[in-house]
């Protein structure tokens, strides 16, 4: 059975007190491996040896050394690319197309924060001064120091370097606490970073939970200059409020009920193409996914037949069979909360369209954590489902009549991560777009990324952005310099 190890000061090691956990299939909730945890006393030898590597080599690099070390572990994750692939899908039951795009995704983090780095300017100003000789203002950037980074299960790799990227290639270290439900990519980028040379203790791996444990430890750990969380809006709470203790700076990303809003002049393929991805993608288990549709009346009859067989159309299975779209839920724990909310829309009064269930599934996969996609109708926007945040394969559908009263209803929660329009007049686009309270909204679109463009949540949604020259912000020390001429 696989082990998986922390990895601290550019070696794998057990926990200082001997203890592990074990980790399940999504597919068959069997053991597939055990994960060291690490204790108070690993988490204060990650943060030493991330503090030593900030003070040693790493610190003095020169950027275009450390541009080429990031860009060589995006080409060592490239050339393993199966590996990270079939550790991720063991991870988390998902089909081989997305876990295939999520590593891919991972590499071009290291990869795209290397060239932010490498062009970014900063500000200059000339000034005057009495004497007339004046004086020249400029800034730099420095370090924060060792960051924190805390991860969710839903796309590991993918979430887990969107933050180590920018953290590295700002001339940080770090000290990653993966989720417990998905340990192996985080372990497994410890060996890219010894192959290509990036030296002991700037990336470092502890496994383990959250209160009481390894993130915990982490969170309130002195040492740490910042903390860059994805997860649960409540988890992020707690963690903005163990960062406050030193007055350290948060980033967080965090949980959404993101609307969908489709006008009847929208393009009906395309919007059902991109809403069946953004209900059902990775089992519903994508942050910026909707769970709340809002459909034009003289539109909502035919929308809703139409996702309905494209949903009923998709397949739902293992990672590797062909044609499979949508893969188990992460774990049995997660299910059961799914499942509750597939019962509290019946008690509520839905019309369950499709699913609303448990697929059937075959021998060796009876015990997965499967669930069907389901879509629901005819609930108020203030039923649990319509509020509160599911993560799972389902979405309410509601019609609307008006562009003022779909707004007020689409911004009738506490939640502000994404939104998608679904529209073909541009100028209707464009005013949705500015009045909806997101962090990101699409037009036509959903999930279309770009690496350079602000990331993250408004409202509960989150604090902060990240992505492009924004994750410098939180990465770096902007320093003014004033040089009296
Ligand atoms: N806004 C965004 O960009 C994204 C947000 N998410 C959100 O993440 C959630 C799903 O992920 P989960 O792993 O269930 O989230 P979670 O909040 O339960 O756990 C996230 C991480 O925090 C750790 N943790 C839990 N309590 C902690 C504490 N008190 N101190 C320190 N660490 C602690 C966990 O061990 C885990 O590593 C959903 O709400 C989803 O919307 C997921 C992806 C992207
Ligand atoms: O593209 C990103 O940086 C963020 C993506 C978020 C997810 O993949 C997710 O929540 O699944």
């Amino acid at each position: 059975m696989t082990h998986i190890l922390n990895f601290i000061n550019g070696a794998f090691s057990e926990g200082a007190e001997g203890k592990s956990f074990e980790k399940r299939s999504p597919l068959n909730n069997t053991v597939i491996a055990t994960v060291a945890e690490a204790a108070k006393a690993d988490v204060d030898a990650a943060v030493s040896s991330a503090r030593a590597a900030m003070k040693g080599k790493w610190g003095k690099l020169t950027l275009a050394d450390r541009v080429e070390l990031l860009n060589a572990v995006a080409a060592e994750m490239e050339r393993r690319a199966d590996d990270f692939i079939a550790a991720e899908i063991a991870d988390t039951g998902m089909p081989a197309g997305v876990a295939k795009h999520m590593c891919a995704r991972g590499a071009a983090n290291f990869r795209v924060f290397a060239d932010v780095v490498k062009n970014v300017p900063t500000e200059f100003f000339e000034m005057s001064t009495p004497d007339g000789r004046g004086a020249l203002n400029y800034a730099i950037r420095r370090p924060v120091g060792v960051v924190g980074v805390i991860c969710p299960w839903n796309a590991p790799l993918l979430l887990m370097t969107w933050k180590v990227g920018p953290a590295l290639a700002c001339g940080n270290a770090v000290v990653v606490k993966p989720s417990e439900e998905t340990p192996q990519t985080a372990a497994l980028l410890g060996e890219v970073m010894n192959a290509v040379g990036i030296p002991a203790g700037v990336y470092n791996v502890v496994h383990g939970f959250g209160p009481g444990s390894t993130g915990e430890f982490l969170t309130t750990h002195p040492g740490v200059s910042a903390v860059t969380f994805t997860g649960e809006t409540r988890t992020g709470a707690a963690i903005m409020k163990a960062a406050a203790d030193g007055a350290r700076p948060v980033s967080l990303e965090m949980g959404g009920k993101n609307p969908g809003v489709i006008f009847a002049d929208a393009d009906l393929d395309a919007a059902i193409e991109g809403t069946l991805r953004s209900c059902f993608m990775n089992t519903g288990q994508v942050c910026l996914g909707t769970e709340r549709l809002f459909v034009e009346r003289p539109f909502f009859n035919k929308f809703v037949a139409a996702l309905k067989t494209a949903a009923e159309g998709m397949r739902v299975g293992p990672p590797h069979e062909p044609g499979v779209a949508m893969g188990p839920l992460i774990s049995q724990e997660h299910r059961q909360k799914v499942l509750s909310y597939y019962a509290k829309a019946v008690e509520e009064g839905a019309t369950v369209v499709t699913g609303g269930g448990v697929p059937g599934m075959p021998g060796e996969y009876a015990n997965g954590a499967w669930v069907q996609p389901t879509i629901w109708i005819g609930l108020g926007d203030d039923a649990a489902i319509c509020r509160e945040e599911i993560f799972g394969p389902c979405c309410h559908i509601a019609p609307f009549d008006t562009e003022d009263e779909v707004i007020e209803r689409a911004n009738s929660t506490n939640y502000g991560l994404s939104a998608a329009v679904w529209t073909r007049d541009l100028a209707r686009a464009h005013r949705m777009a500015a009045a909806v309270e997101a962090g990101v909204v699409w037009v036509n679109s959903w999930f279309l990324r770009d690496l350079r463009t602000p990331f993250g949540g408004a409202k509960h949604s989150g604090i902060g952005r990240e992505g492009g020259v924004h994750s410098l912000e939180f990465y770096t020390e902007l320093k003014n310099v004033c040089i009296k001429l």
